[in-house]
This record gives structure tokens, C-alpha cells and sequence, in this order.
């Protein structure tokens, strides 16, 4: 069998398929084959492959191939397809969800247009589900979905149905498990499903975080292709009761209070972010507080060596092996290390992923891992509304966000906040203590509102949806879930990621 001259696979492809060529190993790109009789002595196959485009994306390209006889394109489709069974990382059964009002409402028209022909021309069998309440996923998956007959679940829209889906998810595993979920100190058991995201909400930072890029056609040739990317995920507790898990940010203040505000003007759509952004950078309010962190120890990587997570990352295989391996007994060797920091912050972010998005390419931690068992934690202190500008500006400069006098960050297993309203009578004790004479006067009036000072407290942003408490404990439990993509890859190298 040899390629037609006229279809011969271009130069930039992740999957040229000729069986016995160099290129035999990234097979599993091929996703249709049949044979076609043209004529009387030649017979044509078409495969598809997939082809990289610009700026990670991806797209479905297609070769086709020419047999002198029937016979001969038969046993060449045979071998292929046996070979394509062979590997177990692609998907055969899917469970998809689809949540019609993310974003532009455009969820079910993307996924009809443009993933199901795809998965159909794979051979890829769906069970589609059209959400038809919020939380709808979570609870089918907590509770009914027979997760058995699967092998990944699939959400269409955006961050917030991404957030529903690993809920669901992750509270099955540990229920099926005998783990407690509800329990911060629990280690729990890894999800085995893996999950897609097919972007179809307002803003897809998940989706962007691992692909690269926020395009449905991409999402789902990962899919198809069965790329697996681990990803840490941090469970959040108040006094022992559980309130959410987070994959990516955790803001509180600035960030706690833009996501407030934005949530009052959703008629606006994703303009609402830029003017509750300008609103809450005037307001310039400030929160107190007590922090205190275990700090990541013994792991490479730290928040300011510019190392940035890609495909493949060697941070997060070491300290992903590091963790699984030792888990239990670095969390009590390092249970003697928690630091604490009192003081008034403008922002308390942390950032379980470099949070990178289309406004923000370097994003909020640039040097973040999606799956080395830590998080961030960035504390800006209150400052001057043009010194937070500077910090701001940063986030889309070359210049380091963190290289200012009342920035700090650090990289850390588990953190806990406790505003200052909630602190006991001893700690505030010591507050006063340390504080000045002005200092306790502006006390008094953040404790009454009436005199306009600025509230006392801010929320949570928990991955865009806000918390019930602030007070909060939250640890991070190293790759729990596994997502259909390979993380970002690094394109300047001109190579091919090979495809294991
Ligand atoms: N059928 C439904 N009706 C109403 N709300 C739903 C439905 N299905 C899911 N939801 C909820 O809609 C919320 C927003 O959905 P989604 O994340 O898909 O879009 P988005 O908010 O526009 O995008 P992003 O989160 O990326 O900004 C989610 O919190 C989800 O729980």
C-alpha cells in the first residue's frame, strides 16, 4: 500500500500512519479507516489523522492510501484496527454531559457540530446527557450514573460545569472506596475515570490551563487520542465539614470580591469580569487576617524558577512519585512546620495551576504545576492603589509579579485563613499587642460598618464560584484526578510530542 501522491501526509503531523515506518509508534492518532473499491484493480483507504495547527490546535486531517488489489487494503485496515483495539489509553464508551446554558448557550449546537461527528468517525460510543438544572451532573454522577460501563466522562461548558463534574466524581470514588470524603485529614482514593473538557462556557480556564487552547475540536482529538494529564485537586474545609474542591484559584479579597460583584451583573456576559475588575481595583479594600502554611519541602521546583508546567513536566513526575509514594509520611514529618502570618492583604490567592487564560498568557503563579501535590499561595499586603496597579500589570508583563516589597509567595501542601472577626480572643489579644495605636483605631471602625470604613471580610473565589465560609482549611491531594489532554505543549522545539 503507498500513499497517493496527491495525499500525502504534510510535514507537521502527530500522526502519519504507515505501519513499518518510522512513524508506526503514533498510531493510535488514526481514527477511520475503510476500504473503498475504486476501480477495478485499485483500492483506496482513507485514515485519519490528526494535524497540529497553530497555536495548539488541533485538527482532523485526512491520507489516503491506494492498494493494487481488495485483498490487499483489506489486510492493511485489518492490521491497523487491530492495532488502534490493541491500545487500551483510548477511550471506546463515553458518558457525556452537556450543560445548554454555559457561556453563549452554545453548548449542545458545538458538541452536535462539531465533537459527535468526530467521536462517531472514531467509533467512539457516547451516552449524552443535556443537564437540565444546576448540579444536575454532579448528583447523576454521585449517584446513579453506572460509572462501570465507562471508560472517562466528558463535560461540555465551562469552568464552573468542569467544577460539577469532579465533584461528582471524586465524592463517587471515596463513597465506592469506603473513603470519607467529608474528612480534611483523609487521604483519598485517585479517580480511575478520566475526564474531558469540550470548552462551551464564558471563560474555559481549565480547558486552557491544559490544552492550551479553548477549542473544541482540539478537546476532543485529546479525547479520541486518549492523552491522560494528571491534576492536583485541593479540598477545602471549614471546622471539619467539607465545602468544595478547587483545581486552580482560590481568591480571597481582590479576587473574592470581583467574582461578587460580577455574579450581580451576569446579564452583562464576560464583560462583567473587566468592570467588577476597575470597580474592585477602585475600591481598593483590604482584609485581615491570619495565615498559616505547611510549606512544600524536599519536591523540586519553586514559585520563582520560571520553570513552567508543559507536556511531560519533569516537577510534577518526581514529585507526583515523591508523594504517592511517601504520602503519610511527609505529611507527619512536616506536621511540626506550619508557619503563620498575620497582617492586612489586599489578595490571598492560591494558585494550584499557573491560572494562565487568553487575558492573562503568563497567568496568576507562571511557574505553578497541574500535578506536583502543591499550591501557591500569594499574599499581597495592602499597598498603595498604584502599587497594586504594578502588581497587576505584571501578570501580562516579561517583568516577575512577585519581585515587589509587599508580595510574597510560597509554595505549600495545605493553608488555612482565618479572618479576623473569627479569631479567638487570644489571638486578636496578640494583635493588639503588636499593632500601634492608629492601627487599632482603624480596627474599630472595619467592626462598624456604618462609618464607611472598608467590611471586615471579603469571600472565597473558589474556581468562580464563592464559598459559604471564610474561614477555611485546604489541602492538596497530589493527582487525584486524570483529564483526556497533555498538558501545553512546548512548540518552539519544532518536535513532535510522541504519542505513548
Ligand atoms: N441545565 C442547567 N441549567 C442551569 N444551570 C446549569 C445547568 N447545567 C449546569 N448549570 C450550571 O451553570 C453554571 C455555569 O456553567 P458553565 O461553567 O458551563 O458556564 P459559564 O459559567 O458560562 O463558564 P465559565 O465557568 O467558564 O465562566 C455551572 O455552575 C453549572 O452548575
Amino acid at each position: 500500500m503507498v500513499p497517493s501522491p496527491s495525499t500525502s501526509a504534510p510535514a507537521e503531523t502527530c500522526g502519519p500512519v504507515l505501519p513499518g515506518s518510522v512513524c508506526a509508534v503514533k498510531l493510535r492518532c488514526v481514527f477511520l479507516l475503510k476500504c473503498v473499491s475504486r476501480r477495478v484493480c485499485v483500492c483506496v483507504c482513507p485514515v485519519s489523522y490528526v494535524e497540529r495547527g497553530r497555536q495548539h490546535r488541533w485538527r482532523c486531517a485526512q491520507v489516503t492510501f491506494t492498494c493494487p488489489t481488495e485483498a490487499s487494503c483489506q489486510r492493511w485496515v485489518a492490521g491497523i484496527r487491530e492495532l488502534l483495539a490493541a491500545n487500551a489509553s483510548r477511550p471506546r464508551r463515553l458518558l457525556v454531559y452537556i450543560n445548554p446554558y454555559g457561556g453563549k448557550k452554545q453548548g449542545k449546537r458545538i458538541y452536535e457540530q462539531k465533537v459527535a461527528p468526530l467521536f462517531a468517525r472514531a467509533g467512539v460510543s457516547t451516552h449524552v446527557i443535556v443537564t437540565e438544572y444546576a448540579n444536575h451532573a454532579r448528583d447523576h454522577l454521585r449517584t446513579e450514573a453506572e460509572l462501570k460501563q465507562f471508560d472517562g466522562v466528558v463535560c461540555v461548558g465551562g469552568d464552573g460545569m468542569f467544577s460539577e463534574i469532579i465533584h461528582g466524581l471524586i465524592w463517587r470514588t471515596q463513597v465506592d472506596g469506603s473513603v470519607d470524603p467529608g474528612c480534611p485529614d483523609e487521604t483519598l482514593s485517585p479517580c480511575s475515570l478520566r475526564v474531558g473538557i469540550i470548552p462551551a462556557g464564558s471563560t474555559d480556564c481549565i480547558c486552557f490551563a491544559t490544552v492550551g487552547t479553548n477549542d473544541p475540536v482540539t478537546s476532543a482529538l485529546h479525547i479520541i487520542v486518549g492523552d491522560s494529564q494528571a491534576m492536583d485537586v485541593c479540598s477545602i474545609h471549614h471546622n471539619n465539614t467539607f465545602l468544595r474542591y478547587s483545581v486552580s484559584l482560590l481568591g480571597y479579597g481582590f479576587y473574592g470580591d470581583v467574582l461578587t460583584d460580577s455574579e450581580r451583573k451576569r446579564w452583562m456576559g464576560p464583560a462583567r469580569y473587566d468592570l467588577s475588575g476597575l470597580k474592585m481595583f477602585l475600591t481598593h479594600h483590604y482584609y485581615e487576617g491570619t495565615v498559616s502554611y505547611l510549606p512544600a519541602r524536599g519536591i523540586l521546583g519553586t514559585p520563582r524558577d520560571g520553570a513552567r508546567c508543559r507536556s511531560g513536566c519533569v516537577v510534577c513526575q518526581h514529585n507526583g512519585q515523591l508523594l504517592s509514594e511517601k504520602a503519610e509520611r511527609y505529611e507527619t514529618e512536616n506536621d511540626g512546620e506550619w508557619r503563620t502570618i498575620r497582617g492586612k492583604f489586599l489578595a490571598i490567592n492560591a494558585a494550584s495551576m499557573s491560572c494562565a487564560c487568553p487575558r492573562s498568557p503568563k497567568g496568576l503563579s507562571p511557574a505553578a504545576h497541574l500535578a506536583d501535590g502543591t499550591t501557591d499561595l500569594i499574599l499581597v499586603r495592602k499597598c498603595s492603589r498604584f502599587n497594586f496597579l504594578r502588581h497587576l500589570l505584571r501578570h501580562t508583563s516579561k517583568d516577575d509579579q512577585f519581585d515587589l516589597t509587599f508580595v510574597e509567595v510560597h509554595r505549600v501542601r495545605r493553608f488555612r485563613f482565618t479572618p479576623r472577626h473569627c479569631q479567638s480572643d487570644s489571638d486578636l489579644e496578640l494583635d493588639l499587642r503588636e499593632n500601634n495605636k492608629g492601627q487599632i483605631f482603624s480596627q474599630i471602625c472595619t467592626d462598624h460598618p456604618a462609618c464607611g470604613c472598608a467590611p471586615a471580610y471579603s469571600s472565597w473565589n473558589c474556581d468562580g464560584e464563592i464559598l459559604t465560609h471564610t474561614a477555611i482549611d485546604v489541602r492538596v491531594h497530589c493527582q487525584l484526578i486524570k483529564l483526556f489532554a497533555r498538558g501545553i505543549e512546548e512548540l518552539e522545539s519544532g518536535l513532535c510530542v510522541t504519542v505513548t
